[in-house]
């Protein structure tokens, strides 16, 4: 291993002098290795070694407890005779592989080899945190099998709904695709594609083969040779051009439109819908075949409704990185933020950030008063039935028999406002003082005081 690489593991073995001989074979080739129990908060990559007398029932509890640790990684080898298959079967469904160390050629660099790719893929998912922003478990598992599947240079479909980062998330693959000398990631939207001339956007032309062919053009399938093409919305790609495409897909092969004559290209393709393709297929809109091609691999973005955990990171990153707002947001922005929906996903979320941005003035922190009206939700839509004016009336002409001036009668209409709101919000102060547009201190003050004859609504 090039640097060296911190492993930690468990033994479940009584062949201690065979597992010192593999530790020292080990440690030669470079890990750095810890005798640790997993509840340690062992995270990272580890190897479980054992052999067909393990205890299973404490090799399954070990498992499961370091399995409580989303991004750990681990390695079950065996140090002696084969366990029985249900053994491995267990252990394939707490353990990412496992073998028998005397059964295979040189295990030494399986191993290696496997870490060293696992070191790689978390520094890897660390740094397309950055930009694929999300701290949410969901994210994190989706961020590594874009890593994983980046790697691997293989077809990928991505689905997910509008606005969820599936251009953001092709763009990353191609960045991480490792093929030595790869060339550019073409976009083509086939929403965007005309009708009639959808062959030449794709395949190109030559030169007068229709109307306004004045010149010979190349497609997107030889501008992404050696590179990545990327089809946006490919259930728009119209049903007469899959079986070329798909030819141009399989072989590497396309003709121009208005020649005879093969060409070349060899392309990696990622695709993403927010269809659901299947559905086509059986509609007859979307060709099997091509559909078996293209879905090799899909990765699912999940909807923002799903990682709720996401909102906050993603607003703090597009405040700072898109707006070069450093200040401090008020946390009662945020929690607007959590109370509202998203269809239209973290697109959404981006432009509502942008609104809240260019209406914030000054070095002030970001404050709720920011947040542009047309954006707040309709209160009267989502409360109970505010009182009815007269119930207000008979509450108000009964402070006024009292002989209470304007300012007392004010001061007892907020009072209510703020008990209300409270009532309302079952006692949390925080959305209380959002629905009112208020401080939460304010809040605070209300229910410290002294509860003085208030006006009666009922
Ligand atoms: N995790 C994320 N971190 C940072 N920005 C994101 C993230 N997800 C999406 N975005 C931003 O949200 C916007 C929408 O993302 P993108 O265009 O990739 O979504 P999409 O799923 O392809 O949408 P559509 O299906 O409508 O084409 C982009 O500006 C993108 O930069």
């Amino acid at each position: 291993m090039t640097t060296p690489c911190p492993v930690w593991f468990l033994a479940f073995t009584r062949q201690r002098s065979r597992l010192a001989d593999i530790i020292i074979q080990l440690e030669k080739a470079g890990l750095d290795l810890h005798a640790q129990r997993p509840h340690d908060g062992a995270g990272g990559a580890g190897i479980v070694f054992l052999d067909a007398q393990a205890p299973l029932p404490e090799v399954e509890e070990s498992l499961a407890e370091v399995r409580r640790t989303p991004e750990a990684n681990v390695l079950a080898v065996s140090v002696g005779p084969l366990p029985t298959p249900s053994t491995w079967a267990l252990l394939r469904s707490g353990a990412a592989d496992v073998f028998s160390w005397f059964d295979v050629h040189n295990p030494v660099e399986i191993i290696t080899s496997r870490l060293r790719y696992w070191q790689e893929l978390d520094a890897r998912v660390a740094d397309l945190q950055q930009r694929l922003v999300g701290r949410s478990q969901r994210w994190r598992d989706t961020l590594r099998q874009v890593v994983d599947m980046a790697l691997s240079n293989c077809q990928v479909l991505i689905t997910g709904e509008s606005g969820t980062g599936k251009e953001l998330v092709a763009k990353e693959i191609h960045r991480f695709d490792p093929r030595p000398g790869k060339r550019d990631c073409v976009v083509v939207d086939c929403t965007n594609l005309i009708p009639g001339l959808s062959g030449s956007e794709l395949f190109g032309h030559e030169k007068g083969a229709f109307t306004n062919a004045i010149s010979t053009r190349d497609g997107a399938v030889a501008l992404a040779d050696e590179g990545t093409l990327f089809l946006d919305e490919l259930g728009e790609l119209p049903l007469a051009l899959q079986a070329e495409f798909l030819r141009a897909l399989q072989e590497g092969t396309y003709k121009r439109v208005g020649s005879n004559t093969w060409r070349q290209a060899h392309f990696r393709l990622v695709s993403a819908t927010n269809r659901d393709l299947l559905a086509e297929v059986h509609k007859g809109a979307f060709r099997q075949d091509l559909y078996y091609r293209v879905s090799g691999w899909t990765c699912h973005l999940p909807p923002l409704r799903e990682r709720q955990e996401d909102i906050v990171p993603l607003a703090e990153h597009f405040f700072q990185q898109q707006h070069g707002i450093q200040q401090p947001v008020d946390r009662q922005v945020y929690d607007f933020l959590l109370l509202r929906d998203y269809p239209g996903n973290v697109r959404e979320l981006q432009q509502l950030i942008t609104r809240i941005a260019s209406k914030h003035q000054g070095e002030g922190p970001i404050t709720i008063g920011d947040i542009p009206r047309s954006d707040w939700p309709d209160f009267a839509q989502l409360s109970a039935p505010a009182p009815a004016s007269d119930e207000l009336e008979a509450g108000v002409t009964h402070l006024l028999h009292q002989g209470l001036g304007l300012k007392e009668i004010k001061d007892q209409v907020t009072e209510v406002a703020k008990e209300v709101a409270i009532r309302h919000e079952s006692g949390n102060l925080q959305l209380a003082a959002l629905r009112l547009r208020c401080s939460e201190r304010i809040l605070q003050m209300h229910r410290r005081e002294e509860p003085k004859e208030r006006l009666r609504l009922d």
